[in-house]
């Protein structure tokens, strides 16, 4: 018999995400959730990240009929590629045990930052995005299958150190599933770290950017520059030159998108389907556009590359067909923001260039979900730079460089906000 018990799971509620077309993804997620926590258990008990190439085969077979048996459709778990998208063993790179996962280099920075409890958002997006950092340093740029089977081997590892509870705790974060198991268990809210309708469980597939383009979001505004006298006064002179050579500059700027809206106004009516695209495709920046959710869910191997988790929503890479290459950030369901704002938020940032921000490629409104593309940074994030281990550390001359840069960023942003939002630019 096959040795995976998948007993306590939540079939009802599998069975009804995998009966409806809308979501395959989720429905895909949710099995392999439901596979990973029975190879923890197992792993649990023999210290194997699955079972064995002789069982295998039995367990390939058994598991879609009781899937089946419990109403989760068959089409679904083949759909879903059960026995090689989903196997019931994680070989990650010749390891096969859970000892060799958890001796593997840099694993402890997952044991670490995956501790209980992970119901706890913060908790669950930290121990998320070491998982990414450490099997971006596993693996490097190898294919989407390898990094999902080591993804589910560094979830069996460890997840094969807890009870059974704690078990789903873990795989919840980890796969962004609710309500995976029929007994009570505290999981995290899938409000601000997994979107919904995000179809993919965790894959990581590339290196962290060197984003400073991020802290224009919340919580960023923490830097404070103190100038020493003399020094900060040439400075300030210097700024304020260039503040009001700049101000004039988008002035000008702004009166020529003004005309040209005007002659855009009965289109913009048809908001937001429409008039974005147009008015950006003529606009300064041809490169910004409007993508399909199609041209996104295969630039990004349907949502198969997650890069990182962070306060509004999911970050996946995407290769277009065109060469482009792109940080897709899905935005959380519970966004209260209408449409009207997503629109005027966009606007915003692609009006926004600057060599020290990221700049935004584009945008998708589609199916009651939004994106936003940017430029994709292959070199990691600052945070990265500043505190992953193993990093030679920046120097202090490279620090400040950098901490110049951005309140320079910062500064172009106020204004532009000022310019076009009507927020009074206080410099930090
Ligand atoms: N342009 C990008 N290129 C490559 N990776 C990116 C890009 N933008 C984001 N990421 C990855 O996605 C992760 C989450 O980014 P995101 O901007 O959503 O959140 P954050 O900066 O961590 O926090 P917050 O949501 O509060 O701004 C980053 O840590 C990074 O690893």
């Amino acid at each position: 018999d096959c040795p995976l018990n998948l007993t306590g799971s939540n079939f009802t509620l599998v069975a009804s995400i995998c009966s409806t077309n809308d979501d395959r993804g989720k429905c895909c997620r949710y099995i392999n959730a439901v596979i990973a926590v029975s190879v923890a258990h197992y792993a649990n008990a023999t210290g194997n990240l699955g079972v064995t190439a002789n069982l295998s085969e039995t367990c390939l077979h058994s598991i879609p009929e009781t899937l089946g048996l419990y109403g989760v459709p068959r089409n679904a778990t083949a759909f879903c590629g059960f026995g090689t998208k989903i196997p019931v063993n994680y070989v990650c790179e010749g390891r096969t045990t859970v000892t060799q996962m958890l001796q593997s280099p840099k694993f402890s920075d997952v044991t670490v930052n995956c501790k209980l409890p992970l119901s706890e958002d913060t908790n669950c997006r930290k121990c998320v995005n070491a998982s990414i950092t450490y099997l971006r340093q596993l693996i490097g740029a190898e294919d989407n299958m390898t990094l999902s089977t080591c993804r589910d081997a560094t979830f069996t590892a460890i997840a094969s150190q807890v009870d059974g509870v704690s078990v789903v705790e873990i795989a919840s974060c980890f796969f962004g599933v609710q309500g995976l198991s029929n007994f009570p268990v505290s999981v995290p809210s899938p409000a601000s770290h997994t979107p919904e309708a995000s179809p993919s469980p965790l894959v990581a597939a590339s290196p962290n950017p060197l984003m400073l383009g991020t802290p224009l979001t919340k919580n960023h505004h923490h830097y404070r520059l103190t100038l020493i006298p003399g020094i900060g006064l040439a400075v300030t002179a210097v700024a304020l030159m260039m503040l009001v050579v700049l101000v004039f500059l988008i002035r000008r700027k702004s009166r020529e998108l003004e005309d040209s809206e005007k002659l855009d106004k009965t289109s913009s009516k048809a908001f937001p389907h429409s008039w974005p695209v147009r008015k950006f495709q003529e606009g300064p920046s041809s490169m910004f556009r409007k993508f399909s959710y199609k041209e996104i869910k295969k630039a990004t191997g349907s949502f198969n590359t997650i890069i990182g988790r962070g306060g509004f929503g999911t970050v996946y890479k995407a290769e277009f067909s065109d060469g482009l290459v792109a940080a897709v950030k899905r935005m959380n369901k519970v966004s209260e923001q209408g449409d009207d704002d997503f629109c005027r938020e966009i606007e915003l940032l692609a009006r926004l260039h600057h060599r020290h921000l990221v700049a935004l490629r584009g945008f998708c409104i589609a199916k009651h979900e939004r994106f936003l593309l940017y430029e994709y940074m292959a070199n990691g994030s600052l945070k990265d730079h500043l505190h992953a281990p193993g990093r030679t550390p920046l120097s202090w001359r490279t620090r400040m460089q950098i901490a110049i840069d951005v309140a320079n960023a910062l500064v172009i942003y106020r204004i532009m906000l000022f310019f076009f939002a009507g927020v009074p630019p206080f410099l930090l």
